[in-house]
C-alpha cells in the first residue's frame, strides 16, 4: 500500500526533471529514454500492487459479511416471540442484507479508499514540501481547515439520515412482505388501489430519505472543487514570485501545480470516505442492535430435565407486557403422565397462552408452572423444548419436500417411520395419490396443499418428534368430524407421547380427553370429563347442545 502511493507520486518527480533538465538544456536522448522507461515501470509495478491489495481486501470485506450474515441467523434462530414482536421480518431483513452491504463497502471500499487516500496525500504534501518548497506548501494548504469543517459538518448528518433511510427501507420491505402474503386477502376484498396507494406512500417516503442523503453527498464535490481551486490560485502566486526570485525553478513550480491536480482525487475521495464510514456506522448500529436484543427468556439454569412425568400450575396468572391485561387470572392445573387434557373456552380466553406459558415461550408474570414438583425455570430451556412437540394453530410449513417437512420432526427417520406417522394423522391416502409421494413439494408455507392436508402434515411432522408433551392448538379445525376421531383414537392408543394437551373449539376433539378444562377470561371454570361436564349445567353443556344440534342439521341436509 505504501509501495503503491510512493510508486504513484513519483511519475510527477519525473516530470519536474525533464522540465529542468529540458531548461538547462542538458537532456540526452539517453536520459530521455531511462526517463520514459522508469514511467512504463511505474505504471506496471502501480498496477500489480494495486491490484494485488484491492483483491485481499475486498476478499476480507466479504468475509466480514459472511460472518455477520451467520451471526445474524445464528442470533435469530435462537430468540423466541417477544423478539419477533419487536422486529418484523422485513426489517430483519433489510439488517441482514442491506446494512450487511453497507458494512461490507464501509470495510472494503472504505477501508481502501481511506488508506490510499491518507497515504497518497501524505506522500503528495511530502513530496511538496521536499521537492519544491515548505512556505509554498503551506501557503497552498491554507483552504484546507474550511474543508474539514464542512466535512466533519455534513458529515455527521449523513449518519442521523442513512439511519433513516434504512429504517424507512425496513418498513418498506415489511409492507411488500405483508402484501405478498396477504395478496389472496388483498384481491377477496379488492383493496388492490388502497394497498398500492399504501406502498407507493411507504416508497415515496424510503425515496425522499434517501434523497436526503443524496443531497448531504452532493455538497461534498463542490465545496472541494472551489476549496481547490483556492489552493491554485494561491500556490500560483506565491510560486511564480518564489521563480522570479530564483528560489524555486520552473520545473519544481510546474511539479507543483501538477501535485496539486493529483490531490484533488483523494480531496473528493475523503469526502466520501467521509460519507461511506457514517453510512457504515449507522448500519453498523442497526446491526447491533438487533444482535444485542435478547428475547428475555434466556436463563441461567442447568438442571438436565430428563423426563416430564407431572406439570402443575397453581395459581397461575399472565400477562404479555409488564403491568398489563390479566390473560391468565388464577389456574390450577395439575397434569399427570399419561393424561390427556381437552382446552376448551371462549375465543381469546386465554387456551393459546396457557400451552405457550408452558412452553417458555414468553417471559413469566411472576408465578412460574411446575414440572416434576420443580419451577420450570430450572430445567435448561433447550431440554424443556426438546421434549414439547406442539402443532400450533398457525401451522408453518417449508418450502420443500413432504419429506423434508416431516423429517424436521426426526431427521433419521426411515421411509416407513415416515409412512407411519402419516398414517397416524391419517394423511397417507392423501400422499399416495400424489404423483410424487413424499418427494411432493408442497410450495411456499406449503401452498399446493389443502388447509387440512397442511393439518395433518404438521401433526405427522409432531409425531414424529418422539416428545413427551403433545399440543395440539386447533390442530384438528380444518379436518372432517370423522377423520378427527380417528387421528385422537390413534393419539391414545398408537402414540407414546405421555402428556396431550389438546385446545379445540369442536368439543368433539376433546371429548375423549381424561380432564377437560373451561376457560373464560383467563379462569378455569368448569373441569372434569367429558360426560361429567355435559350433565353439569354451564359453558361446556351449552356448547355441547348448541354442537349438536348443528352436526343434526348438517346431517339432515346431507340426507
Ligand atoms: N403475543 C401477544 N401479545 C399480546 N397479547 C396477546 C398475544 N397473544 C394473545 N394475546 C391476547 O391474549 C388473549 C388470549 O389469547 P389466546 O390466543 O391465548 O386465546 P385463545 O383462547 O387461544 O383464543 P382462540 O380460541 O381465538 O385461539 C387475547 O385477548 C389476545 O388478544
Amino acid at each position: 500500500m505504501v509501495f503503491a502511493s510512493l510508486l504513484a507520486v513519483s511519475p510527477t518527480y519525473i516530470i519536474r526533471l525533464i522540465i529542468d533538465a529540458i531548461v538547462q538544456k542538458n537532456l540526452s536522448t539517453n536520459s530521455l529514454i531511462e526517463f520514459m522507461l522508469s514511467f512504463a515501470l511505474i505504471i506496471i509495478l502501480s498496477y500489480l500492487t494495486e491490484a494485488i491489495w484491492t483483491f485481499f481486501l475486498f476478499t476480507g470485506s466479504y468475509d466480514l459479511q459472511k460472518e455477520l450474515r451467520t451471526n445474524l441467523m445464528t442470533h435469530f434462530l435462537k430468540m423466541g416471540a417477544p423478539f419477533f414482536h419487536r422486529f418484523k421480518t422485513g426489517d430483519l431483513i433489510t439488517r441482514s442484507t442491506d446494512d450487511v452491504n453497507v458494512m461490507g463497502m464501509t470495510v472494503g471500499y472504505g477501508l481502501m479508499v481511506f488508506l490510499n487516500t491518507s497515504l497518497y496525500l501524505t506522500f503528495i504534501i511530502l513530496m511538496m514540501i521536499v521537492t519544491v518548497s515548505w512556505k509554498l506548501t503551506l501557503f497552498a494548504l491554507l483552504p484546507m481547515p474550511i474543508l474539514a469543517y464542512f466535512i466533519f459538518k455534513w458529515g455527521t448528518q449523513v449518519d442521523a439520515k442513512f439511519t433513516e433511510a434504512q429504517n424507512s427501507v425496513s418498513e418498506m420491505n415489511s409492507e411488500v412482505l405483508e402484501i405478498v402474503d396477504g395478496q389472496r386477502v388483498v384481491r377477496a376484498f379488492g383493496l388492490e388501489d388502497e394497498m398500492t396507494k399504501k406502498f407507493e406512500d411507504k416508497v415515496l417516503k424510503s425515496r425522499i430519505q434517501n434523497d436526503i442523503v443524496s443531497e448531504l453527498d452532493s455538497r461534498f464535490m463542490p465545496l472541494i472543487t472551489i476549496v481547490l481551486a483556492i489552493s491554485y490560485i494561491f500556490s500560483f502566486g506565491l510560486g511564480s514570485y518564489l521563480v522570479a526570485q530564483q528560489q524555486i525553478s520552473i520545473g519544481a513550480m510546474i511539479s507543483f501545480q501538477v501535485y496539486l491536480t493529483m490531490i484533488v482525487w483523494p480531496m473528493i475521495s475523503a469526502g466520501d470516505l467521509v460519507n461511506t464510514m457514517q453510512q457504515g456506522a449507522a448500519s453498523w448500529r442497526r446491526i447491533n442492535q438487533v444482535l444485542q436484543a435478547s428475547d428475555n427468556l434466556e436463563l441461567p439454569s442447568n438442571c438436565e430435565l430428563q423426563h416430564i412425568e407431572s406439570i402443575n400450575f397453581s395459581d397461575f396468572h399472565f400477562s404479555y407486557e409488564h403491568n398489563g391485561r390479566q390473560i391468565l387470572d388464577g389456574i390450577n392445573l395439575s397434569i399427570k403422565s399419561g393424561q390427556v387434557i381437552g382446552i376448551v373456552g371462549k375465543t381469546g380466553s386465554g387456551k393459546t397462552t396457557l400451552l405457550r406459558q408452558l412452553g417458555h415461550r414468553y417471559p413469566y408474570s411472576n408465578e412460574l408452572p411446575f414440572i416434576n414438583g420443580n419451577t420450570i425455570t430450572s430445567y435448561r430451556t433447550f431440554d424443556l423444548r426438546a421434549k414439547i412437540a406442539e402443532v400450533p394453530q398457525e401451522h408453518t410449513l417449508f418450502s420443500r419436500t413432504i419429506r423434508e417437512n416431516l423429517l424436521f420432526g426426526d431427521s433419521n427417520a426411515t421411509d416407513n417411520q415416515l409412512w407411519q406417522a402419516l398414517k397416524m394423522a391419517c394423511l397417507d391416502d392423501d400422499i399416495k395419490r400424489m404423483k410424487d409421494g413424499l418427494d411432493t413439494l408442497v410450495g411456499e408455507k406449503g401452498i399446493s396443499l389443502s388447509g387440512g392436508q397442511k393439518q395433518r402434515l404438521s401433526l405427522a411432522r409432531a409425531f414424529l418428534r418422539k416428545s413427551e408433551v403433545l399440543i395440539l392448538d386447533d390442530a384438528l379445525s380444518a379436518v372432517d368430524a370423522k377423520t378427527e376421531q380417528t387421528i385422537i383414537d390413534n393419539l391414545k392408543s398408537k402414540i407414546t407421547t405421555k402428556i396431550s394437551l389438546i385446545v379445540s373449539h369442536r368439543l368433539s376433539a376433546v371429548s375423549a380427553a381424561d380432564l377437560i378444562i373451561v376457560l373464560d377470561e383467563g379462569k378455569v371454570t368448569q373441569s372434569g370429563s367429558h360426560q361429567a361436564l355435559i350433565h353439569k349445567p354451564g359453558w361446556y353443556q351449552e356448547q355441547y347442545h348448541h354442537q349438536q344440534i348443528k352436526e343434526a342439521r348438517k346431517f339432515d341436509n346431507h340426507h
